[in-house]
């Protein structure tokens, strides 16, 4: 047997060897993104999946395969008792299920607290050019004092807004907070319930369901005489897996709470 890593993980993970390959459970997996996911780390090097679970299954098919790493794609109402599970049991997990708010993150970080080795990310969008659009808005956002997003989601999605819409909102917030930017107020004082978006830390979102969309966010700046549209689309669902096969590779390295990929990337 080859030298075990230093590791985080259960009696089983510890026996891995240096080019053992990763061990990888995949919740959700008969949905639309699970399905996919466990088709890429079956097919990446350095990782194979031990164990396939969807709603119907139980967790400890997933302690009891010796996993390493878990992702996470199931629901909303599902992922925080997944996440309970494996910060229990000592497994790295890599998140895309959208619904994290500033309070479960911070529910998540008390719970890793005694685990100091363990890592989790949460990527709230696993694909390179949301990633970039996001990093790019964040930048954008302390020149403009008018900011609003467009996300445009397949009609199959559990919520609104998409957690990448959400966590744009933030990114802008903590820009213009930083450059010490005020938003600015529109003369709109009459309006429907729910005409303007829901306000996401003081960012309105606007979220579109429609069959045939897949993911797509617009982010829309308004200044003195011009706008500016930053947009990213994807098209299919492959767009999110180099993303995903990146968090499985880089979580045991990653201790504790990592939100967003752009901190994997180093952007
Ligand atoms: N970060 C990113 O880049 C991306 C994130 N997402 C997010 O991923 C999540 C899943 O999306 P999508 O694949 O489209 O959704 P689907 O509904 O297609 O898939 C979810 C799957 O999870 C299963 N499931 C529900 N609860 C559990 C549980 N407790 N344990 C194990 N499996 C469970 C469901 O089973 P059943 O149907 O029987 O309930 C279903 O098979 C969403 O939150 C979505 O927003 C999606 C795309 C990209
Ligand atoms: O449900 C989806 O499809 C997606 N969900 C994520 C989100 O809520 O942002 C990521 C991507 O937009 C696809």
């Amino acid at each position: 047997m080859t030298q075990a890593e230093p590791t985080a993980t259960g009696a089983s993970a510890s026996q891995r060897g240096a080019d053992d390959p990763i061990r990888v459970a995949i919740l959700g997996a008969r949905g639309r993104m699970g399905a996919q996911a466990t088709e890429a780390v079956g097919a990446a090097s350095g990782m194979e999946v031990v164990a396939a679970v969807d709603a119907s299954d139980a967790l400890t098919e997933v302690s009891g395969a010796g996993a390493e790493v878990l992702v996470d794609f199931t629901h909303p109402d599902a992922v925080m008792d997944n996440l309970r599970f494996a910060v229990e049991q000592n497994i790295h997990a890599v998140v895309g299920t959208s619904g994290f708010t500033e309070e479960r993150l911070d529910t998540l970080r008390e719970w890793l607290r005694p685990k100091p080795e363990l890592g989790v990310l949460i990527a709230p969008n696993f694909a390179l050019g949301a990633v970039l659009a996001m990093r790019f808005a964040q930048q954008a956002a302390r020149f403009y004092e008018s900011a609003e997003i467009i996300e445009l989601h397949h009609n199959r999605k559990a919520d609104a807004p998409s957690g990448t819409a959400a966590h744009t909102a933030r990114l802008i917030a903590q820009a213009r907070a930083e450059a010490g930017l005020e938003p600015g107020a529109d003369a709109t004082t009459s309006e429907m319930d729910g005409a303007r978006g829901a306000s996401v830390d003081g960012v309105r979102v606007h979220s579109v369901r429609l069959p045939g969309l897949v993911a797509h966010e617009e982010v829309l700046f308004g200044g003195e005489g011009e706008t500016l549209t930053i947009r990213h689309d994807s098209m299919d669902r492959s767009s999110f897996m180099p993303g995903v096969l990146l968090g499985v590779r880089s979580v045991p390295r990653r201790p504790g709470l990592t939100v967003g990929l752009e901190n994997v990337l180093d952007l």
